[in-house]
């Protein structure tokens, strides 16, 4: 017992003195960042005077410099939770290059780093070379030498990448635990645990281990935090996987996937700011995912340049709040929707704006030089029909359009065969376009007859069943025609519903603004040339205004979930990275789009021929192998063959089984909520069928904000230390592919977890629902 005593206190004795080292390294690192604060602030106030001698050059300098330091400034004064995270005590390496951080670049040790110990063959000496800290930024001494060097950097790759099996140069990798100034704890990993190293003439001590586990056991808050500290090596091959082209990454539920592509797109930019300085576009499928993950880039120092977006909001003015039904959502996401939509969007046309009488719109009546001519509807219907053939956007064929007016009624008022001299007829025809199309009439009717189209305006045309089954002739179904209908006649937007409208927009182009009268171009006096009108009618400068507002692409696309795309979803994601490069992070088992096939062969659209990179993620770091386990089960029903992700840890807490007590559903699990409220420090998540969400809500009123209550489709890349799994039959009968939705709620805990059963689930006298029997 003495001697266990005397073991424990000669170790707290070592980790005392392990902390102090870092401490004063800490202290050294901050003295610098305040050196640093203060260069930055006086090299503002210089800028400002600079401002004062007024030449143009030395203004044009200043800018630049205010610009500059502002930048350095707002780094620095960044408050970081724990600056500094990281150490790894390396071997002397192969050459004794180094690189712009001022560390060795040789991955390698060098030939003879480690000796045998004369005095005893079976040992294995060396010495400590070089000793690196890293951190969420690099700050180098007034020397150059790297006090600590940025987690994205190349040198700092080895902190993450160096395992007992392929050390590289690594002897010693710690993580320093720090909150403010102050260092807290360190816990060490020994990469060569045969070695005898010494540094400074000392042997290299050790302080326990588990920077990962002890990572993995905090409890859970409603924002993701940011795992620099711990990546693993087979993340960290992901997160710094050249961006030439796609970047595939599969894995299991927790194995990290959003962690990696949010580590990714802070990597990216580190790695090249300039190329990404078109923006880094990262896709969520819900709001929720959205809220929780979008703290992890700033935490990384890196914000402004990377926005992420849910699926329901890529559209500018519209948001999806309302889910369709699963049979309403399989038919909206397919690209079956496609022909149909392009029909809706010449169709439309014919939809009079509102308070616009029949007449207004079937008779184009026009009085010219004193002579009244008129087109019927029948000629008025030939004109629209070539206006419309091929397949440019509608908006931009409406200049067309109204060339094709003028030139059948030019031909009716029969003025054309009245002079043989070209010049003189052409003189003629452009003093009668003027009169026609600054005639009031024309102009009404050319606006009722012609209406420019928003994506929305099409939209609510689709409401009408009877429309909608002529736009869908031999493509959707009868029954699928009623659902989108009456799915569309609501005011509120669905995430299908803003996939619609942005194809919609494609499909439609941005109404073509015609110029004023004053800023003619002089070739709009020229007749038959209908192919230049839209050109004409639109400056180029104008045009590329145009379409810079219309869509904003981007240099990176992220899409995180991708599993759960529909065909529709890759569409539009795809238009916002024609030029980009991608990376493409899922997990198939999870998918909840009924039909993979269609889906990938989307993507495979969207992406193009580009090079795909593939990597697979194997661990899972958020489920106890308890969870696991049961959640394993479920996916052998739902991908027969597919395999589970090895859980990391385990807890020793089974999952646990209740059945729906007498006085129903609310009581049972509101009971369960509040046990798990008080077993876990942090939250709850109680996952219910999408159509039990409302009354899920009720049953958890005055519990506090940390249970959440949430709909199986909401449940999708979130974690919660407990949840509550409710009725996993209603889950699974909910759409064809609700066994995959099933196995995302089984696997959002990351401590415990209850499964409540109804009858519908048949459990048996334990409570264990059939779903989930042996
Ligand atoms: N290297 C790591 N160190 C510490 N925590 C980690 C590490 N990798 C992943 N985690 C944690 O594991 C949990 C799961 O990570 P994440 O949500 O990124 O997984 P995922 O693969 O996207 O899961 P899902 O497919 O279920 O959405 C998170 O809490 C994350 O912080």
């Amino acid at each position: 017992m003495a001697a266990q005593q005397a073991a424990h206190a000669a170790l707290e004795s070592v980790r005392a003195r392990e902390i102090g080292v870092e401490q004063s390294h800490l202290d050294q690192v901050y003295r610098r960042l305040e050196e640093k604060i203060q260069d930055a602030e006086f090299l503002m106030r210089d800028a400002a005077q600079r401002g004062q001698v007024g030449t143009p050059g030395a203004l044009a300098e200043r800018d630049a410099q205010v610009f500059r330091a502002g930048i350095h400034l707002n780094r620095l004064n960044n408050e970081f939770e724990d600056f500094l995270f990281g150490r790894i005590d390396l071997l002397p390496g192969k050459d004794g290059e180094k690189g712009p951080d001022g560390a060795y670049t040789s991955v390698e040790p060098a030939d003879g780093a480690v000796r045998t110990d004369p005095q005893d063959p079976d040992r294995k000496l060396a010495d400590i070379a070089e000793t690196l800290h890293i951190g969420r930024i690099g700050v180098l001494d007034t020397d150059y030498a790297p006090l600590v060097i940025d987690w994205r950097a190349p040198a700092a790759a080895p902190f993450y990448r160096s395992t007992p099996v392929d050390p590289g140069r690594v002897v010693r990798r710690r993580v320093i635990r720090s909150k403010g100034r102050r260092v807290l704890g360190v816990e060490d990993d020994l990469m060569r645990p045969e070695l005898t190293a010494r540094l400074g003439g000392e042997e290299l001590p050790v302080i326990g281990d588990g920077a990962l586990m002890a990572a993995l056991g905090q409890a859970r808050s409603h924002t993701m935090r940011d795992i620099v500290a711990s990546i693993q090596a087979e993340q960290d091959l992901v997160i710094r996987a050249p961006a030439a082209s796609v970047t595939l990454v599969e894995g299991g539920p927790g194995t990290g996937k959003t962690a990696v592509a949010l580590h990714r797109a802070a990597y990216l930019l580190y790695q090249d700011r300039r190329r990404y300085s078109g923006g880094i576009l990262i896709i969520s499928p819900t709001p929720l995912l959205v809220a929780y993950t979008e703290g992890v880039l700033p935490s990384l120092g890196e914000e402004g340049q990377v926005a992420i977006r849910a699926l329901g909001s890529l559209v500018d003015g519209a948001e999806a709040t309302v889910y369709d039904t699963p049979a309403t959502a399989r038919v909206k996401g397919s690209s079956r929707m496609l022909p149909v939509l392009r029909k809706a969007a010449r169709g439309a046309l014919d939809q009079r704006p509102e308070g616009v009488p029949p007449e207004a719109t079937n008779r184009l009546r026009v009085v010219v030089h004193g002579r009244r001519i008129e087109l019927d509807a029948d000629r008025l219907a030939r004109i629209r029909e070539v206006a419309l053939s091929g397949t440019a956007p509608v908006n931009l064929l409406r200049p067309r359009a109204r060339r094709l007016l003028l030139d059948a009624l030019w031909e009716l008022s029969g003025s054309g065969s009245r002079h043989s001299d070209p010049q003189l007829s052409a003189e003629l025809r452009s003093s009668f376009d003027e009169d026609v199309t600054t005639e009031d009439s024309f102009l009404h009717f050319l606006d009722a007859w012609w209406p420019e189209l928003t994506p929305r305006r099409v939209l609510a045309a689709m409401g009408d069943e009877r429309r909608l089954a002529r736009w869908s002739r031999r493509v959707l179904a009868g029954g699928e025609v009623r659902r989108v209908a009456r799915s569309l006649k609501r005011d509120a937007l669905s995430v299908h519903d803003v996939a619609l409208l942005d194809e919609l927009h494609a499909i439609l182009g941005a109404p073509a603004k015609p110029r004023k009268r004053r800023e003619l171009d002089p070739l709009d006096q020229l007749t038959g040339l209908e192919e230049l009108m839209p050109v004409r009618e639109e400056s180029r400068r104008e045009r590329a205004d145009r379409l810079a507002a219309e869509r904003v692409e981007y240099a990176h696309v992220i899409v995180d979930e991708a599993q759960d795309l529909t065909p529709m979803q890759w569409r539009v994601v795809g238009r916002r990275g024609r030029h980009a490069t991608w990376t493409v992070v899922g997990d198939p088992a999870q998918s909840s789009w009924s039909d993979p096939d269609e889906a990938a062969e989307a993507r495979d659209e969207a992406l193009g021929t580009r090079p795909r990179r593939r990597f697979t993620l194997t661990v899972n770091y958020r489920n106890p192998a308890e969870i696991a386990e049961l959640a394993a089960k479920v996916l052998a029903l739902a991908m027969p063959g597919a395999a589970s992700p090895s859980a990391v840890r385990s807890t020793g807490l089974l999952p646990r089984y209740a059945a729906l007590a007498g006085d129903g559903w609310g009581s049972t699990v509101r009971a369960e909520a509040e046990r798990l409220l008080g077993e876990v420090d942090g939250t709850v998540g109680v996952v219910v069928a999408m159509n039990r969400r409302a009354e899920a809500a009720r049953w958890l009123a005055g519990l506090g904000d940390r249970v959440v209550a949430l709909g199986s489709l909401e449940a999708k890349g979130l974690e919660y230390d407990a949840t509550v799994v409710v009725s996993p039959a209603e889950i699974a009968d909910e759409s064809p592919a609700g066994l995959r939705v099933l196995y995302v709620a089984l696997t959002r805990a990351t401590r415990q977890l209850t499964v409540v059963s109804g009858p519908r689930d048949e459990p048996d006298a334990d409570g264990v629902p059939d779903l989930l029997r042996d």
